[in-house]
């Protein structure tokens, strides 16, 4: 009832322009004459390709079988529409003989080289469905290597199939199981025209599809005229030609109401950008604040408060790290382990404070003459002890040297200025890793040293190269 009163609509709006039109076709007598002889035109159209064409309560409805009324008032032929397309493309090529005309949909290159095709009557964007959640496509290059369905019964589809060798081409019988593999995410995506194609997803509920782009080129809707009628031809283009924009658009908006995207959503791709931005800057601002407080938690952890040497812990794991270095690699090493003098008078007599501030002050000195790869670590109270990573047993002697007459000079000044200023002195235990070394046996031989270091009168130092009880040798 809707669909009828929807064609008597569109008939009546035309009647009357349809009257003038006809004697504006200009018509050749020899087209006149055609017309008079083979009045009854038999037009082929599928009954199942709505809303172009197809049947609804016994009658041929659609896009084409208003254009072919629209001619019909505008020629005076009597149209006789068939629902014979698909027999005529499925047989042999005699069938077609039965129709005068028949509905083609092609592009518009494609139809300028069928000698049988008319001018287009119509023109639809032939677009790409998807689910939902896919990016809008720009380009159908951004299909390559995707599936596609296609209704490969319609005549855009070879062209098309040709055309993108790079598509995994899904050929289908008609639109619905096209577009249902798409719902179902068996394949990425369906093409064709947008009035078919809108119309569908509209009339069957498929909330999570959408259209979601167009190809390039339009799809064009003409007749293929019945062979060897030039003249039938010439008449039905001069008619096509006559029929006028407003009532290609009248036709058009009584068949086809569709919305869809023609372009990217440039505003929700902004919201998207900031947000993901806001979270993406917020993660990485967590991110380096978690990192520096963690790097300085590792330094607290490795560090000793008052001398900002590092602390037992971290000494202990490094002479660990160059003793497995050493036995694995060769990379030879020596440690010096340094007592200050008396320090128990130092605290006693000059209180804690100046205690602590000699602490420092030799710490300095160390910091001062040990290369940057040397490991320096408080390693008691008094004692602290220097790993000398790659250096030669030589080198680390004058360097104990250098730290003994260095820690010499410094000169503890007397706050209460009761006492004379004390000068700090240290000894020395010397000695270097030997292949067969424990963590342990090194840390005893280099304390045994410093023990005699102190035997000796302090303010020395004493080396031993290797071997746990081999005799001291006094330098
Ligand atoms: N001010 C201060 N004193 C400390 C610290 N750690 C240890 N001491 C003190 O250092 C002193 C070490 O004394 P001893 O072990 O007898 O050694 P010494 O007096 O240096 O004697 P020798 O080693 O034989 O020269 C003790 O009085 C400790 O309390 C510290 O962090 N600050």
């Amino acid at each position: 009832m809707e669909i009828n009163l929807k064609i008597i609509t569109v008939l009546i709006s035309f009647f009357i322009s349809s009257l003038a039109a006809a004697s504006s076709l200009k018509l050749s007598g020899n087209e006149i004459n055609y017309i008079h002889q083979n009045n009854l035109l038999k037009v082929c159209v599928s009954n199942n390709n709505k809303p172009f064409e197809s049947t609804e309560n016994g009658k041929h409805v659609g896009i084409t079988a208003d254009f072919a009324f629209l001619i019909a008032q505008q020629t005076g032929f009597n149209i006789q529409l068939a629902t014979a397309k698909e027999f005529v493309q499925q047989t042999s090529p005699n069938s077609f003989q039965q129709c005068d005309l028949s509905s083609i949909a092609n592009f518009d290159r494609v139809l300028k080289n069928n000698p049988l095709a008319t001018v287009p009557y119509l023109e639809s964007p032939l677009v790409f469905t998807t689910t939902q959640d896919k990016l809008f496509i720009n380009s159908i290059n951004e299909l390559f290597g995707k599936s596609i369905a296609i209704v490969n019964k319609f005549d855009y589809a070879q062209p098309l199939i040709l055309r993108y060798p790079k598509i995994t081409w899904i050929e289908v019988d008609e639109i619905h199981s096209g577009i249902e593999k798409v719902a179902q995410r068996e394949i990425y995506g369906y093409i064709g025209p947008l009035a078919s194609t809108g119309q569908f997803l509209q009339n069957n509920y498929y909330h999570n599809l959408k259209i979601n782009g167009e190809y390039r080129d339009n799809i064009a809707l003409a007749f293929k005229v019945k062979n060897n009628q030039p003249v039938l031809k010439q008449i039905i283009n001069k008619a096509i030609n006559n029929i006028d924009k407003e009532q290609k658009q009248a036709i058009n908006h009584a068949w086809i109401k569709v919305n869809y995207e023609h372009h990217a959503n440039y505003e929700l791709i902004l919201i998207i950008i900031l947000v993901g931005s806001a979270f993406f800057f917020g993660l990485l601002y967590r991110h380096i604040t978690l990192r520096r407080h963690a790097n300085e938690l590792k330094k607290i952890s490795q560090t000793d408060k008052l001398t900002n040497l590092f602390n037992r812990v971290k000494t202990d794991e490094a002479l660990i790290y160059h003793l497995n270095s050493f036995r694995r690699y060769g990379d030879i090493f020596s440690i010096i382990l340094l007592d200050i003098d008396d320090f128990k008078i130092i605290n006693d007599q000059y209180g804690h404070m100046v205690g602590d501030k000699a602490l420092i002050d030799v710490a300095n000195v160390l910091s001062a003459n040990c290369r940057n790869t040397d490991i320096i670590g408080r390693w008691g109270g008094e004692e602290f002890l220097i790993i000398c990573p790659h250096t030669s047993w030589q080198k680390t002697i004058q360097m104990t040297e250098k730290l003994r007459e260095n820690i010499e000079q410094i000169k503890l000044e007397n706050p209460t200025s009761k006492l004379p200023d004390h000068q700090i002195t240290a000894s020395f235990g010397v000695t270097e890793a030997q292949i067969e070394d424990t963590h342990n046996s090194l840390i005893v031989r280099a304390d045994q040293a410093l023990l005699e270091a102190k035997r000796k009168g302090k303010n020395r130092y004493v080396s031993v190269r290797s071997g746990l009880n081999s005799e001291l040798i006094t330098d």
